[in-house]
């Protein structure tokens, strides 16, 4: 095949709730500014994916339930072998590939390496998204366990642009230590950016960073994979909540909860609304009322307690 006709891909990688979905929202924007046709591969730690409404009018695949590792990775390929399947019906002139926020991009390098992909498809660059504003305390041992810091630290080694989001959040003062300790991690060649809401210019998004031919060939036996210790727990059933209740109520939930997302009903309101729930603040936003869901609640955490999350939902359904 023509080198000039693969498909571009970007993969996005960071952490839970460190921004990926926002960057991709802004690459977005540019590819319809410039009439481009996208696919976007949303890769969920749940069985349920519970931000589609996001990416309407996009082309998206959907894999759930684990991280693009190990079995996932087979997923992976079958969905690759739909893209290449369904091109000449829907062509897409770019390719997303977002991550659960627990996984290793070299996960997905590999496959994007490998044959029959490597001839339709080129990896353009990993994109990893990091929360400025929780970045030492993800990388403390005081306050993280080894799991999430070697996790964030791999994001970071095999990043080919490093996009520093929620600098809104912390003083310039916290947000140069955490430049500093981030570059004792990724080489000094590495780009890294910071921003607000993913807000990074299109010709740093998209410029091509990873050049095939500089790669080492990385193996899955090399140890990059894990089982993660990381779950997501879903809670369905939900009444109808104020928002200040439910706000509280996510607040006071154990501190091995890192990311919450879903769907609520709000009272007054008819129409449902999505939250988020990241860096310990939520965000609520209404759907279209044409949006058809019953309200769900996904937290994400480290070895969460299914008991005691549970007694924690009873709380919230009986206040
Ligand atoms: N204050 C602030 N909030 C942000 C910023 N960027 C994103 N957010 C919010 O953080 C929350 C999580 O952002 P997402 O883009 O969904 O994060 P993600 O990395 O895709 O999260 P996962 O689904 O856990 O992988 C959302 O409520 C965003 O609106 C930022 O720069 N500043």
């Amino acid at each position: 095949m023509d080198n000039s006709k693969k498909i571009p891909v970007y993969v996005l990688s960071g952490f839970l709730g460190s921004g990926k979905t926002t960057v991709l929202l802004t690459m977005l924007a540019h590819c319809k500014q410039l009439g481009m046709q996208p696919g976007i591969i949303l890769n969920e730690i749940g069985k349920e994916n519970v931000e589609g409404h996001l990416f309407k009018e996009d082309k998206v695949f959907e894999l759930l339930d684990g991280c693009i590792c190990c079995t996932i990775q087979d997923d992976l390929k079958e969905t690759m072998n739909e893209i290449i399947g369904e091109m000449e019906k829907y062509p897409l002139d770019v390719l997303f590939i977002e991550g659960t926020g627990v996984a290793n991009p070299l996960e997905v390098q590999e496959v994007l390496l490998s044959r029959p992909y490597i001839n339709q498809f080129e990896l353009m660059s990993i994109i990893t998204v990091v929360d400025a504003s929780h970045y030492l305390e993800y990388q403390s041992v005081f306050t993280s366990s080894a799991e999430v810091r070697k996790l964030i630290t791999e994001q970071l080694v095999c990043s080919s642009l490093i996009v520093l989001n929620k600098t809104d959040l912390i003083a310039s003062e916290q947000l140069e230590k955490v430049k500093q300790k981030i570059r004792n991690i990724a080489t000094k060649e590495k780009k890294m950016v910071d921003c607000v809401y993913g807000q990074v210019n299109a010709v740093t998004l998209y410029e091509k960073r990873i050049h095939s031919a500089f790669l080492t060939k990385y193996s899955a036996d090399n140890g990059h994979h894990h089982h993660s210790t990381i779950q997501a727990i879903k809670l369905a059933d939900l009444p109808v909540f104020t928002k200040k209740n439910f706000e509280k109520w996510l607040k006071q939930l154990p501190a091995d909860v890192l990311r919450g997302k879903g769907f609520v009903a709000i009272e007054g309101s008819q129409r449902l609304y999505s939250f988020q729930y990241a860096s310990k603040k939520v965000a609520f936003s209404p759907v279209p009322a044409s949006f058809d869901r019953e309200p769900v609640v996904i937290l994400i955490g480290i070895g969460l307690n299914q008991q005691q999350i549970s007694d924690y939902y009873k709380q919230l359904v009986d206040q």
